[in-house]
């Protein structure tokens, strides 16, 4: 055979080869994503070789072919795409690659592991598996020679010609003996399925085609069903819930950017810490961790992101501070804030019905990124208490220009599964303001708080449920401080002056010493319960029908109330029931009426010198404080045996 040249490859460092080894340690395995890429790129520049008809005749079905020999330890790469002159192979191999790959070592020799994609070492990046490294290629130009070019890992080269026939280019690969596994089937498959599985050109693998080939990011969003969207999200994602919705971004100004993204379907077991969305760079996949690039709200949003544009041979502190990586980042919020928007408007049966999932994710988002939080304000919506079956409030949405105003009222007022009416904030302070301007009653724990959220239905005053985890913490601390005069209070915190009668509060009720029925509770009840840490109020509760408000009440004053939680919060503690607390007994309520008459109604003298009944009256003035607590789910152990016992004692007196 001829040999066409022999000699050193044109790097000034004599010993880059052991530096490509040793420095890109890490991550052999993306020699392969380098030498498919190459293949696809050769296949690519063929067609368009062809479009330009520069090339006569036909170019056959591009395709790319894996052999592997475990006897020879080698894995071979090969695609019928331009092939390479002797020429060419010595400016783009000898010249250009490796003076890029000299540049690339120099540039991050100690930051291999930090770099996101090691993206862009090229042809060179199999000399950290390789022994020796072959090219065998036949260009596409008419009256071309084949050739041959080997590398033994020395800066030594050797460029003979070749008898191959077809056109295109096989790389064989001869690996290091400890680089074996790179001759293994499995391997290579699993590879594949990484980092080429939506690569646009059949990869065949001892002819069988292993990879996906279809990236549905790249296709237009008219041209794909709802079902192509799902069986995809299934395909990156199996035996995962079924997605909420999608999001499919296209832009090619000012960057290059595909994808699609998916709102899942948020487990409380999900680490939303993690990122879950894979990174590709036309359609090679880079990463599945991409937490510089999306905002961090948006990390447990799942899918692909493809773009050129980003930056990945840099470090990831780097990438962060990328003007571009920062404008990408921005685009997708802005894009998802679309997008919620427009679900809004168009169908906020589906809306309400996702927002159980949705809403921890849109609520940080707003607290996190000032532009989201503009974007979604209006978007934002609580369970009420209150029934809008029959009014359509206004609701006002930026429009997709995004400076412009227009009206976005629901056709109808959704409701969730269960029947539950949805409002925002901003149509909540609308319809009460009458009542209590800037003020919000909200309840965080529908099941604890029932006794207060029915007090106050049945009163015709509105609350709104804010019981996840990050509505109590952080989310009505946020709103309060967003909106200066706002006001929070949750039901169990005092009652609301259009829930008391104060005209009740004077009247006399014992003549001997001129009390008021205020006054002669307060101190019957003070002295029954004996805890100075139980601030006594009497308060006539309002209604129609004294037994619809409870006889008695346990309030947690909201100021106090918050500081201990965010003392739990702190300390990473759940929150004790406060020894400090208020308890409300309705003086208008017929049971503490009757305890009052019970007690001033002594008659039989007792051995401890107290009339029976109004040691009675004491242990009712207990019970019903247990039954307030009770509905607080404030009992521990002791004051659960106590109870039972006194329960008991007051029901054998009653059967006296
Ligand atoms: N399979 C191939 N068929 C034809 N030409 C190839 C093939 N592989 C490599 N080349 C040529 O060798 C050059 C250098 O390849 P290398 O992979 O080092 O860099 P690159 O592909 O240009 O860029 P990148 O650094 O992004 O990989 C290519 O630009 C191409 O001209």
């Amino acid at each position: 055979m001829t040999v066409l040249e022999q000699g050193k490859i044109t790097i000034h460092s004599e010993n880059i080869f052991p530096i490509i080894k040793k420095s890109l340690y890490t991550n052999h395995e993306i020699f392969l994503r380098e030498l498919i890429s190459n293949a696809v790129d050769a296949i690519s520049k063929l067609k368009m070789a062809s479009l330009s008809g520069e090339l006569n005749g036909d170019i056959g079905e591009p395709e790319i072919n894996i052999h592997l020999d475990q006897g020879k330890k080698q894995i071979s790469v090969s695609d019928n795409g331009i092939g390479m002159t002797a020429e060419e192979i010595k400016k783009y191999i000898n010249q250009v690659a490796f003076s890029s790959a000299e540049d690339f070592i120099k540039k991050y020799q100690n930051q291999e592991n930090q770099l996101i994609g090691h993206f862009g070492l090229g042809f060179y990046s199999c000399f950290m598996v390789a022994e020796k490294v072959e090219i065998d290629t036949l260009s596409y130009k008419e009256g071309s020679q084949a050739v041959h070019w080997s590398c033994d890992g020395s800066p030594e080269f050797q460029l003979e010609e070749s008898d191959r026939k077809t056109r295109g280019t096989t790389i064989t690969v001869t690996l290091l003996d400890e680089e074996k596994e790179y001759a293994e089937q499995q391997r290579i498959r699993q590879l594949v399925k990484t980092y080429c599985d939506f690569m646009p050109v059949p990869i065949k693998l001892d002819g069988e085609t292993i990879n996906r080939q279809r990236a549905i990011w790249k296709e237009s969003p008219q041209d794909l069903t709802d079902e192509d969207y799902l069986e995809f999200y299934r395909y990156l994602y199996p035996y995962q819930e079924e997605p909420l919705l999608w999001v499919h971004l296209n832009t090619d100004y000012p960057f290059l950017l595909s994808g699609i993204l998916y709102f899942p379907k948020l487990k409380p077991d999900v680490d939303v810490s993690r990122g879950h969305i894979k990174l590709f760079c036309n359609q090679v996949f880079v990463s599945d961790n991409c937490e510089e690039i999306i905002p961090e709200f948006l990390l447990p949003l799942r899918g692909v992101i493809d773009s050129p544009d980003i930056p990945l041979n840099v470090s990831r502190s780097a990438l962060t501070a990328n003007r571009t990586v920062r404008q990408i980042a921005n685009y997708i919020a802005k894009k998802i804030g679309d997008r919620l928007k427009s679900l809004y408007e168009d169908n906020p049966k589906k809306y309400i019905q996702s927002w159980e999932d949705l809403g921890t994710f849109v609520k940080y988002g707003a607290l996190r990124d000032e532009k989201f939080k503009k974007q979604v304000e209006d978007l934002i919506i609580f369970r009420t208490t209150a029934d809008l079956g029959d009014n359509t409030p206004q609701v006002e949405v930026q429009s997709e220009s995004g400076d412009a105003w227009q009206d976005a009222t629901p056709t109808t007022n959704a409701t969730d599964d269960n029947g539950y009416y949805y409002t925002t904030l901003k149509d909540y302070l609308e319809r009460n303001k009458e009542k209590h301007e800037n003020r919000v009653f909200y309840c965080t724990d529908p099941s604890t708080q029932s006794t207060y959220v029915d007090l106050y239905k049945k009163q015709g005053m509105e609350v709104l449920f804010m019981d996840s985890f990050i509505d109590n913490n952080y989310f009505i601390p946020f709103l309060e401080q967003e909106y200066s005069n706002l006001q929070f209070t949750r039901v169990d915190a005092e009652l609301d002056d259009t829930l008391v009668d104060n005209d009740q509060s004077g009247e006399i009720v014992d003549p001997q010493t001129n009390k008021t029925r205020n006054e002669v509770v307060k101190e019957l009840f003070e002295s029954a319960i004996d805890n100075s840490k139980v601030n006594v109020k009497p308060q006539a509760i309002k209604g129609d029908d004294p037994n619809n408000a409870p006889p008695a009440m346990v309030l947690l004053p909201e100021a106090m109330r918050r500081m201990q939680e965010m003392t739990a919060l702190i300390q990473q503690q759940s929150m004790q029931f406060p020894e400090e607390h208020v308890l409300v007994v309705n003086t208008a309520h017929p049971l503490i009426q009757n305890i009052v008459k019970l007690n001033q109604g002594g008659i039989i003298q007792s051995s401890t010198g107290e009339s029976s009944s109004s040691e009675l009256a004491k242990m009712m003035c207990r019970h019903v404080y247990d039954l307030a607590l009770m509905a607080q789910k404030a009992f521990d152990a002791e004051g659960m045996q106590q109870f039972i016992e006194r329960s008991n004692q007051v029901l054998t007196r009653l059967t006296k």
